[in-house]
């Protein structure tokens, strides 16, 4: 038994998945994996039911009838992981965005170094993204920097998706609470854990674009970030949103 687990949400993932599956259990600290898949019609899932005769007690799907979104995706991960004995709850991008060799070092800072949330991060040395369009890399930035002056939280990287939480942090947030569905649920979650006064630290990593597949990022996503971010800081003004 393993005691950290990295959540893997996916839609249409076909051409990244076994390969990261492959590399995450090469790693040499062992984790398991949860993949949440929302019907992906590539056979994203059918790939992991596959592996997971390989891979038998260490590999695990949840398959969702539809998509649902990133965040919805990873709550169903959370509350999966928190039914198990997991002390350590892994988020990460199956499309190698993330590298898997960065998961050990992410897992270290809450294991070792007393944090309660690590969290891999383009932004605490300038900006560390390779191969994304400098529209994308401004926008993510950009969004960053203003989810920081709106909130006041001092994360550099506040959307980031590569995040290592204790298992008391999933417990103390209210799951059931979490309104953003899309990638604005990486903010609504730090802002949480921030206001909960949890031991927040981010470790530099180097963000890679995907070379396969497309990334599922619209416009819809953005704006329920930009105009949330303010509804969420606002609601905690006066005390209504609930942690
Ligand atoms: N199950 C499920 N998975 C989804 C959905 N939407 C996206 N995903 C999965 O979520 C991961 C991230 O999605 P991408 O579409 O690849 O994200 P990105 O554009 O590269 O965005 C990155 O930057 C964002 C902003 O900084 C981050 O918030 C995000 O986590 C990610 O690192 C991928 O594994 C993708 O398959 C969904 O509706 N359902």
């Amino acid at each position: 038994m393993s005691n950290g687990i990295i959540i893997i949400p996916t839609y249409n993932e076909i051409e990244n998945i076994e390969r990261l599956v492959r590399n995450i259990f090469s790693l040499q600290r062992k984790f398991h994996i949860l993949v949440v898949d929302d019907n992906s019609p590539d056979g994203t899932a059918e790939m992991v039911t596959s592996l997971q005769t390989e891979f038998f007690g260490s590999l695990f799907l949840e398959k969702r009838a539809e998509k649902l979104g990133l965040g919805t995706a990873y709550i169903h991960g959370f509350k999966w992981a928190l039914k198990r004995n997991y002390e350590y709850i892994i988020e990460m991008d199956a499309d190698f965005s993330h590298n898997p060799n960065d998961l050990i070092r992410l897992y270290n800072t809450c294991a070792r170094d007393g944090a309660d949330i690590a969290i891999g991060s383009r932004y605490v040395t300038g900006v560390n993204v390779v191969n994304w369009p400098m529209s994308r890399v401004l926008l993510s930035w950009l969004a960053s920097k203003y989810v920081r002056l709106v909130t006041g939280m001092s994360i550099h990287d506040t959307t980031a998706g590569f995040v290592c939480y204790k298992r008391k942090v999933l417990e103390e947030i209210n799951l059931d609470k979490i309104h953003f569905v899309g990638y604005a649920f990486q903010i609504e979650m730090k802002f949480k854990a921030y206001l909960l006064n949890f031991k927040i630290k981010e470790i530099p990593v180097i963000f890679t674009d995907r070379t396969k597949g497309v990334s599922k990022m619209s416009g819809g996503i953005i704006s329920e970030a930009v105009f949330g971010v303010i509804n969420m800081k606002f609601k905690s003004l006066f005390n209504k949103i609930s942690k």
